[in-house]
This record gives structure tokens, C-alpha cells and sequence, in this order.
């Protein structure tokens, strides 16, 4: 069995749970709330700033130039693709492009990058990878579950999502990530297997409750 492999079946309590929750079944049948859809946005764009920078951080650690090259190619479909996703959207929702940079991270925005950040900067790439890992693959998956309800690629608001996230081009850095991943994982040892599937383990964790944080719009109890 690959890594890969492995680790998803490890996660699979974990990810049912995000594909159950209510703020994912929400997008795929157009019934989420839009102020939740609205604090999600910020919410994410906050985030994925951090990620583009853990993205960033993997060409720099990359031990060949395809891997550089690889890194790269994420960052600018980061950058410039998933991230334009977001300002267009904030631009049809009425949120400034200055509002939108200056969000708040939400309690759970801010412990997730700090999780992902510091897992990455640990010096592996293998540990980069398991870090940003459960972000690219999960929202595949969901996409592309999502994209089989009838009329969720079609909805007013969160057609556009469903169908960014299903995209063969958003689902390529996904399979790029876990082939690299499945790579590594071949000359390395059960102990730093365990240590990766860890790392993989809880940024799933993060995922599920960035759903919920953005569901319950969570702000911080006290200010
Ligand atoms: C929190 C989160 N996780 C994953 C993704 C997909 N890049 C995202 N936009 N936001």
C-alpha cells in the first residue's frame, strides 16, 4: 500500500466528518447561510496567504529542480488562481479587497497556520508536504463530491466554488503533492512515518474545524 494511501485511511473518520459537515453539505446544496459563506471567505483568505508562503518555502527546501518547479507551479495557482477565486467573490459580496487583507484570523485561522507554518519550517520536505498535504487533497475530494449534486455547480453563489474546486487544474496540485509525498515516504523509516502521518492527522483536524469555525462564525470569546 502507498503512503498516501495509508495516511487517507487513517484520516477517513476525520475526513467523513468534513464531508458530513454542515457547512460543506451547505455549499453543495446552495443552503448555507451567505454570511457564513461571507466569513469563510475572509476567513480563508487570511489563510491561504500562509500557505502560499509554506508553498513558497517548498521550492526553497525542494532536493531537485522538478520539485522546485512543482512548488512554484502550486504557489502561482495559489497566488493567482485559488486566491482571485476569493477577491472575486469578495468583490459580488461587498467586501473590500483592503477589508478582505485585513481580516482578523479567527481563533482557528490563526492555531491552523501556526500548526502548518511550523510543521513546514521543520526542516523536511516531507513534513511540508504532510502539512499543506490535507488542504489540496481534502478540497478535492470535496469538490469533486460536491460538483455530483444536481445544480451545485449551477448556483448563484457557490457554483463558482464547487467548480474551482473540482477542476482538474486545482485537482493536479493534489496528485502532484501526494505522488512527491509517496516518493519520500519510500526511504524513510516507520519512526518518520509516524511523525508524517501525525502531521497529516492533525492539519485534518484543522480542516474539520475550519468548517465549523466558519458555520458558527466563531469570533474570539473575549477581544
Ligand atoms: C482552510 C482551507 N483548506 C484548504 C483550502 C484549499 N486550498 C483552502 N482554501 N482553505
Amino acid at each position: 500500500m502507498t503512503f498516501s494511501k495509508r495516511i487517507r485511511e487513517r484520516a477517513d473518520s476525520i475526513w467523513a466528518a468534513s464531508h458530513q459537515h454542515p457547512f460543506v453539505q451547505g455549499i453543495g446544496h446552495g443552503t448555507l447561510p451567505l454570511d457564513s459563506f461571507k466569513y469563510y471567505m475572509r476567513q480563508d483568505y487570511k489563510y491561504l496567504i500562509d500557505y502560499a508562503r509554506v508553498m513558497a518555502l517548498g521550492s526553497v527546501l525542494a532536493p531537485d529542480l522538478n520539485t522546485m518547479s512543482g512548488f512554484a507551479k502550486a504557489l502561482d495557482e495559489t497566488l493567482n488562481t485559488e486566491m482571485e477565486l476569493h477577491r472575486s467573490y469578495a468583490a459580488r459580496l461587498g467586501i473590500s479587497r483592503q477589508e478582505l487583507e485585513e481580516t482578523v484570523p479567527g481563533p482557528v485561522t490563526l492555531a491552523y497556520s501556526g500548526v502548518m507554518m511550523a510543521e513546514a519550517q521543520k526542516g523536511s520536505i516531507a513534513e511540508l508536504i504532510a502539512s499543506i498535504l490535507p488542504c489540496a487533497w481534502s478540497y478535492y475530494e470535496i469538490g469533486t463530491e460536491l460538483a455530483k449534486i444536481p445544480g451545485a455547480t449551477e448556483h448563484e453563489y457557490y457554483g463558482e466554488w464547487v467548480k474551482m474546486y473540482a477542476s482538474k487544474e486545482f485537482g493536479a496540485i493534489a496528485e502532484w503533492l501526494i505522488e512527491t509525498l509517496d516518493g519520500l515516504a519510500e526511504s524513510k523509516s516507520e519512526e518518520e512515518l509516524n511523525r508524517i502521518e501525525q502531521i497529516f492527522l492533525n492539519t485534518s483536524r484543522y480542516e474539520y474545524m475550519f468548517w465549523d469555525m466558519a458555520y458558527h462564525q466563531q469570533s474570539w470569546p473575549v477581544e
